[in-house]
């Protein structure tokens, strides 16, 4: 766990970075910082790898104050991942992961090996390991970021805005798979962001930030746009908080009507192994929008219910194979069913300010 004990940062120019700062980062989560440019994040993710020294208080790392810690050997223990990821421009992708197991002392070609499983592991293909960073794209030379940080297997990962460089798109399918590897590796992770929209989609915490680190909330994404905590972290979530905010709530107590039957003249037809085909209507056909109630959040439900011709969203299992339909009602029944609260298959938080863990990440 990282905490934060009354930690600030005074520039000698008079500068409050951070006036005073108490925050517990729990460990195997994603923590995100989200504020508006110079409120500090930055500073409070560097306080941690000692790139910037606290002049007040103290940051300690499973209970070690950091700064009686070498910085050569605190580092190793921590990923930190930057916006344009900041590779060595002169080095191969391969090389650029495994400088850090090298740096480790492990063998060369051990440490090549590791290095191609982890950009396996970031959803790299194996050709890519071969070339320089330049010859990259954006959102490939951020995944290499990503796997240079977990070259040591560090249970700590600092990311500083690792994703606001790449279109909005290829920013999705790295959210994506960071959490991914999250449910695969439960990291400590302290992620830095001015973008609310990506603060609730990967955070499990999300600490709401004002000037000179002031925190202006700290809960779970769900509690977060639901209950923001004033007039002024209300505005910064932004006018449609509150359906974003299914797009949080998992869609798995959905009302599903069977998937026989004519609604509206239409009638879905399967394939031969079950699975949605087409809506179908007399000599018209149209695409059967679908989600999987198991994984994915209300508002893909709600967006499968929209798009459909017959207002109905197929629910489909994990083989792809339907299991019932939804109406836009049942979706919107199913947000009201639990009253606004935080999702139901979810712990509840302890109590929603100041800290408020734990709320589930439907998709
Ligand atoms: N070396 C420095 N000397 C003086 N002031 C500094 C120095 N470094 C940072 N600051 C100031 O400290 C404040 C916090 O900076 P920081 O980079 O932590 O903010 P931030 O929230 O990460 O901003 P952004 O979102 O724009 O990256 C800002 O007002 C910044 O101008």
């Amino acid at each position: 766990m990282i905490r934060f004990e009354g930690a600030g940062k005074r520039h000698p120019d008079g500068t409050v970075a951070v006036e005073e700062l108490d925050l517990d980062v729990p460990e195997g989560r994603i923590t995100v910082l989200v504020g508006p440019s110079g409120c500090g994040k930055t500073t409070i993710l560097r306080m941690v790898n000692r790139m910037v020294e606290p002049t007040a208080g103290r940051v300690l790392l499973d209970g070690q104050d950091v700064a009686g810690l070498k910085a050569t050997t605190l580092r190793r223990g921590i990923g930190y991942v930057i916006q344009q990821a900041g590779l060595f421009p002169h080095r191969r992708v391969l090389d650029n992961v495994a400088t850090v197991p090298h740096l480790l002392g492990w063998d060369r070609k051990r440490a090549r090996a590791r290095a191609a499983e982890l950009l396996e592991l970031v959803g790299l293909a194996p050709e890519t390991a071969k070339r320089y960073p330049s010859q990259l794209s954006g959102g490939q030379q951020q995944r290499v970021g990503v796997a240079r940080a977990l070259a040591a297997d560090p249970p700590v990962l600092l990311m500083d805005e690792p994703f606001s460089a790449v279109d909005p798109l290829v920013r999705a399918g790295l959210q994506e798979e960071l959490l991914r590897l999250q449910s695969e590796l439960n990291k400590t992770v302290l992620f830095v962001t001015h973008d609310i929209e990506e603060a609730v989609r990967l955070g499990d915490r999300v600490v709401v930030l004002r000037e000179h680190g002031r925190i202006a909330q700290l809960a779970d994404p769900h509690t977060l746009l639901t209950a923001p905590a004033d007039e002024r972290v209300a505005a910064f979530l932004g006018r449609d908080r509150g359906l974003r905010g299914l797009g949080l709530r998992p869609a798995a107590d959905v009302a599903l009507l069977p998937a026989d039957g004519v609604h509206h003249g239409w009638r879905l037809e399967p394939d031969a192994d079950g699975r949605p085909a087409a809506w179908v209507r007399g000599p018209e056909r149209r695409d059967a929008p679908s989600f999987a109630p198991a994984v994915d959040s209300l508002r893909a439900a709600l967006d499968a219910a929209v798009l459909s011709p017959a207002g109905l969203a197929v629910a489909v299992g994990a083989d792809g194979r339907t299991t019932g339909l939804a109406s836009r009602a049942a979706v919107l029944a199913a947000l009201g069913a639990e009253g606004g609260g935080a999702p139901a298959d979810a712990p509840q938080p302890d109590a929603p300010q100041p800290d408020g863990a734990g709320a589930g990440r439907g998709r």
